[in-house]
């Protein structure tokens, strides 16, 4: 049975965008697989239809609608669990390279699953400490974005995401409330290693009307469209 089909108006009117019939099959299977996974280990609470295209598809998707038109982006998913959001990602754009990154190695076997599963060949799911992947050759300046939702402070998400980043490269970080203090936290923290806060994009999510934020931080010099 779908269980987002009725929802097929508000990715046109909020994102402009429709999934095709087989990215919508993908994220009706994504969404099961969640749930079976779910009950192995312990990978969202959230579960409900609705709640699940709101906060893990619609969510994922919005963080990176800046770059939407953009083809053939190089994208790394830092702490994805259970890969979001770098499966709705990489589901959405296929010409995009989406690496989903994970400590816990029973949540990167999920997402291997998960990709084989989709067939998804733009996807590849790597377990490890991204501080420490950050710095070896493979990884190390070799994307054009970072995501990063739910993994701790922003100073500490930008720490993980900026050695990934090539020059003209940008981190996104998915945050809920976007407090003062994380504001200037941030601002330190780019002033101090050369780089810029692009953007601080503020939005209601479409169901709920959850507060949701997207911070962009880039070297200096870097812009983004659709801004
Ligand atoms: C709260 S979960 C968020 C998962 C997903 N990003 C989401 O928004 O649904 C945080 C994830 O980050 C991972 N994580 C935390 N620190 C990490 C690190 N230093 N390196 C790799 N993964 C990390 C954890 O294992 C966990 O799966």
């Amino acid at each position: 049975m779908p269980h987002f089909s009725h929802l097929i108006e508000q990715w046109q009117s909020t994102l402009n965008w429709l999934p095709n019939p087989d990215q919508l099959a993908q994220f009706e299977k994504l969404y099961e697989l969640v749930l079976e996974g779910n009950s192995k280990q312990n990978l969202t609470r959230i579960t409900a239809p609705d709640d699940f295209w709101e906060k893990h598809l619609w969510d994922s998707l919005r963080g990176v609608f800046a770059f939407w038109d953009r083809e053939n982006i190089k994208l790394i998913d830092i702490g994805t669990g259970a890969g979001f959001p770098g499966l709705p990602i990489a589901i959405a754009k296929p010409s995009w390279q989406v690496t989903l990154v994970d400590s816990k190695q029973k949540k990167v076997a999920f997402v291997q699953q998960t990709i084989q599963d989709l067939q998804l060949p733009n996807a590849i799911a790597q377990a490890g400490r991204v501080e420490e992947l950050n710095q070896t050759s493979g990884y190390k300046k070799k994307y054009d974005l970072a995501v990063v939702r739910a993994v701790g402070k922003p100073d500490i998400c930008a720490s993980y995401c900026l050695p990934f980043l090539k020059r003209s490269g940008t981190a996104i970080l998915y945050r809920g409330q976007w407090l003062p203090e994380e504001s200037e936290q941030i601002d330190l923290f780019c002033e101090q290693q050369g780089l810029q806060v692009v953007k601080q994009d503020r939005f209601q999510t479409p169901l709920t009307e959850g507060i949701r934020h997207s911070v962009y931080l880039s070297p200096r010099s870097t812009s983004i469209s659709n801004s």
